[in-house]
């Protein structure tokens, strides 16, 4: 590299012809001289005249250069759909229905206030997505408009008999305590405006994966937290169908909530039984899904029932898990990154393809990695590799080029000489992995490109671990992306977490509450992200 006055004009490489074997030489020229790379020329064409510099960016660093200083490359956001969007309202609860209640920490419903774009009714989606009718987005915006338990009127819920399918399917401890209430907080306000209009809620959810009536599995534990955050007498049924619900559900006053007992205790609900569905549903007049944890089952509860009983409409959660997680990431405030992470490419391959359609900056982390590497010729040592998937690693970043996406493979690993929280531990580049050492988590000079890379973003969503974050001494990637985004959020930045792995990184550095959504849904969400319909959602009502 010529260290030369005009910097912003030029970058001048002497050395080996560049091309994707030389990764290595490039990746170090990045490491030691990262001030010059980022005064490449802005114009895209002259990274055309260095073709090979030009598949680095896709490859390494360089790609947040890109992204900064190369705008051309960053796809521009679709318009029409957004000012759709824009224009559209928030079906709010009806006047007199008590608010949510105050919860330990926020699950983001009041998110939608920091991003007008994203208060907006599903329907009003539908109808500005099919302005560009034909694309595969507009199809999967289009299905997921359903009628809204908002849209339904007070007259509409007085005296009736609601059944709602939640997600209640928290850990517990070995003495049957809830170790996270986090879904029993965001069934809350569905639950609440139905007791507001005088409906009679019959509460239903799975717990755990139960063969057959296991007491362990019994949602009795969650009758005490229900009635404390509602602030009414939460009544349990010790059945889900039967003689003995039918008569509870009938001396049920207007307002109340009766709780039915697991409904995977019955092995009709997985099989999605007609004639259990049809018994569930004859409990009720109408129906309101808002598990949006188990929206991807075809389940009698999420699904079957909906042939039985109409109106069948969505809560409140599944609506905003359906903003966030199809509306902000199908029609982003751009640029738009994703980061995606866990343990092994194979696991997130649909996640990768379809974000690869929609962002313009995908950062990729965790054991994944090793496999990217080793496509590329890197030795990785120890490293968590499927040797299955190199083609498909090579093919993700043919794809990424051609899209314009500026995929960025972190360029330092933090390695352990074994899978335990006291390994030895060092820093390398990702190009020089020892044989006998595998890498745990992503390197400090990583975590500085990535963070300047989501610097120039408008909204963010994350998708698993950086590291084996489970292990204090590999936290650290995981742990600076979840502040990284927590910073963000504070200058308006959308960020959208889901996955298990994720959301609970960011509740481990404590800053859950400020990111913008949340997803109370794990195999759900990544369904969702992998852009598949959620048969629980598919079967409701059209708004
Ligand atoms: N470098 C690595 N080597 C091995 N395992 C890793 C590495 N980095 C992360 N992991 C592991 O990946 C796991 C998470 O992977 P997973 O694909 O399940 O992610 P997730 O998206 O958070 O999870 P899910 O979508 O299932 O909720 C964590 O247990 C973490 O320890
Ligand atoms: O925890 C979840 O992911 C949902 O409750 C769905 O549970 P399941 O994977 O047992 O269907």
């Amino acid at each position: 590299m010529k260290k030369e006055k005009k910097f912003e004009k030029k970058v001048f490489y002497k050395g080996p012809k560049l091309s994707r074997n030389f990764n290595p030489i490039f990746q170090e020229m990045i490491r030691c001289s990262q001030s010059q790379i980022l005064s490449l020329s802005p114009k895209k064409s002259s990274l055309s005249l260095l073709p090979a510099l030009h598949d680095c960016t896709q490859l390494l660093p360089m790609a947040s250069v890109a992204a900064t200083t190369f705008p051309s490359m960053a796809r521009p956001a679709a318009r029409g759909i957004v000012a759709g969007a824009a224009a559209s309202t928030v079906p709010l609860p009806r006047a007199g229905v008590a608010s949510p209640c105050p919860t330990a920490r926020s699950l983001g419903f009041a998110a939608r206030g920091t991003d007008p774009r994203l208060a907006i009714h599903v329907s009003s989606r539908r109808r500005a997505a099919s302005a560009s009718a034909g694309s595969r987005l507009a199809r999967a915006v289009a299905t997921m408009a359903k009628k809204s338990v908002g849209d339904l009127a007070a007259a509409d819920l007085e005296g009736k008999r609601v059944l709602l399918r939640a997600d209640l399917n928290v850990p517990l401890d070995a003495s049957q305590n809830i170790t996270d209430d986090t879904r029993v907080r965001a069934a809350i306000p569905t639950i609440k405006h139905l007791i507001g209009n005088g409906a009679k809620v019959i509460l239903c959810s799975h717990l755990g994966r139960p063969k057959g009536i296991t007491p362990k599995f019994s949602l009795a534990p969650l009758v005490p937290r229900l009635s404390e955050l509602l602030g009414i007498q939460v009544q349990k049924a010790d059945d889900v169908i039967g003689p003995e619900v039918e008569k509870s559900v009938s001396v049920l006053p207007n307002g109340s909530v009766l709780l039915l007992e697991n409904v995977r205790f019955y092995k009709e609900e997985e099989k999605n039984d007609p004639e259990f569905a049809k018994k569930l549903a004859s409990l009720a007049d109408l129906y309101v899904n808002d598990a949006f944890g188990t929206a991807h089952r075809a389940h009698a509860s999420t699904e079957g029932v909906t042939n039985y009983l109409k109106p069948s409409v969505a809560g409140f959660l599944l609506q905003k898990e359906l903003d966030y997680l199809v509306g902000a990431v199908s029609n982003p405030k751009r640029p738009f990154a994703a980061i995606v992470g866990g343990s092994k490419v194979s696991s997130k391959i649909g996640v990768i393809e379809s974000l690869l359609e929609k962002c313009d900056i995908l950062l990729l982390g965790g054991g994944m990695i090793f496999t990217f590497y080793k496509a590329q010729g890197f030795p990785v040592g120890a490293s968590l590799v499927e040797d299955d998937k190199l083609e498909l690693a090579t093919s993700l970043l043919a794809k990424a080029k051609e899209k314009g996406v500026s995929l960025m493979l972190p360029t330092d690993v933090i390695l352990a000489d074994k899978f335990a929280p006291e390994a030895n531990c060092q820093v390398v580049s990702a190009s020089a992995i020892p044989d006998g050492w595998m890498g745990l988590d992503i390197g400090p000079d990583s975590v500085a490109a990535f963070s300047s890379a989501l610097e120039t973003t408008q909204t963010v969503i994350w998708n698993g671990p950086m590291g084996v974050f489970e292990f204090e001494k590999f936290a650290v990637g995981t742990e600076a992306i979840a502040k990284k985004l927590a910073e963000l959020s504070g200058k308006g930045v959308t960020t959208i977490i889901g996955g298990k792995d994720s959301v609970a990184a960011v509740e481990k550095v404590g800053v859950a509450n400020v990111m913008s959504h949340i997803s109370t849904g794990d195999g759900a969400s990544l369904e969702l992200l992998e852009g598949k319909e959620l048969p629980g959602v598919v079967a409701l009502d059209e708004a």
